[in-house]
């Protein structure tokens, strides 16, 4: 079954005519972790702002996007909100853009679920302890009394998976959400991911430049250019058997890449 189908879907720059994102249409299967793959500027972070309705004014999309049946590119903005969080989830490349500066992340945590359950205080403080706990972030009641500003890019976003764990939605969409972190952040982070995925068997859609990790993660993929989508498929299939000339171009340079760290580290 799928829980997401994205049909023609179409995205222009008001301001310029330009059209970002050309007539695209994919599927999710229920329980599936889609990644999108492609060069900068190809339009994956639009195509995911466009599923949750996030793009800016001037960002016009056109087409449908079923999730569950019904066509969220039709329901108002209040509808919306209503389904972001606890239905539609999205998780950003930098944390520090997803919390409010001004204050102290326990507030923000606070008002997203008492929005989405009306739980009382004492209730969000224990849930929001053990889904923590669980991401290995140490001394969680501390950690919700600081600011952003006060926490790392990799705290942030294993404060925003724990979050995902309490809402516990139908569908989680990553946009790189290690770009910003170190290496061994990075590589924290995707453990926490995929344990996420095993945990609540949700669906996702996840956004990375790093086909090792998409390899990982992921059971099928969509590889953009230009706002198009030039190959789509199983992961296993479309590794193995790349038929466009830019997945071609970007299985070889992530084997040249994996092969030169070998070389380096002495293992060929
Ligand atoms: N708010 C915006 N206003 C105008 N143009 C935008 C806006 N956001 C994105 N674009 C344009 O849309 C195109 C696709 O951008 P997008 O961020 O989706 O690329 P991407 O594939 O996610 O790249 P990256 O991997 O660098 O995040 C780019 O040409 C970008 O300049």
């Amino acid at each position: 079954m799928n829980i997401l189908e994205v049909e023609n879907l179409q995205v222009t720059d008001m301001n310029t005519g330009q059209i970002i994102v050309y007539n695209s249409s994919f599927h999710l299967k229920q329980g599936n972790c889609l990644a999108i793959v492609g060069e900068s500027g190809s339009g994956k972070s639009v195509t995911c702002r466009s599923i949750m309705r996030l793009n800016k004014p001037w960002i016009h999309q056109s087409g449908d996007i079923f999730f569950k049946g019904e066509n969220v590119n039709h329901l108002s903005e209040k509808e919306m909100r209503k389904k972001r969080g606890k239905n539609l989830c999205m998780i950003l490349q930098n944390g520090m853009s997803a919390f409010d500066p001004s204050c102290v992340i326990g507030v923000h945590l606070r008002e997203t679920l008492v929005a989405h359950f009306g739980w009382s205080n004492q209730e969000i403080e224990t849930k929001m302890k053990k889904a923590m706990e669980s991401v290995m972030l140490k001394n969680p009641i501390e950690t919700m009394n600081k600011y952003p500003h006060q926490l790392s890019g990799g705290m942030l976003q294993r404060i925003m998976i724990a979050l995902a764990l309490v809402l516990e939605p139908d569908i989680m969409i990553a946009d790189e959400p290690t770009t910003a972190l170190d290496t061994i952040s990075q590589f924290e982070v995707i453990e926490q991911f995929i344990q996420l995925r095993e945990r609540m068997g949700c669906s996702m859609i996840f956004v990375s430049h790093d086909l090792g990790v998409v390899k990982k993660i992921a059971d099928d993929v969509l590889v953009m250019k230009d706002g198009k989508i030039v190959e789509r498929g199983d992961i296993s299939t479309v590794f193995s058997k790349a038929e466009h000339e830019y997945t071609k171009y970007l299985v070889s340079t992530r084997l040249e890449v994996s092969n030169h760290f070998r070389k380096i580290m002495g293992r060929v």
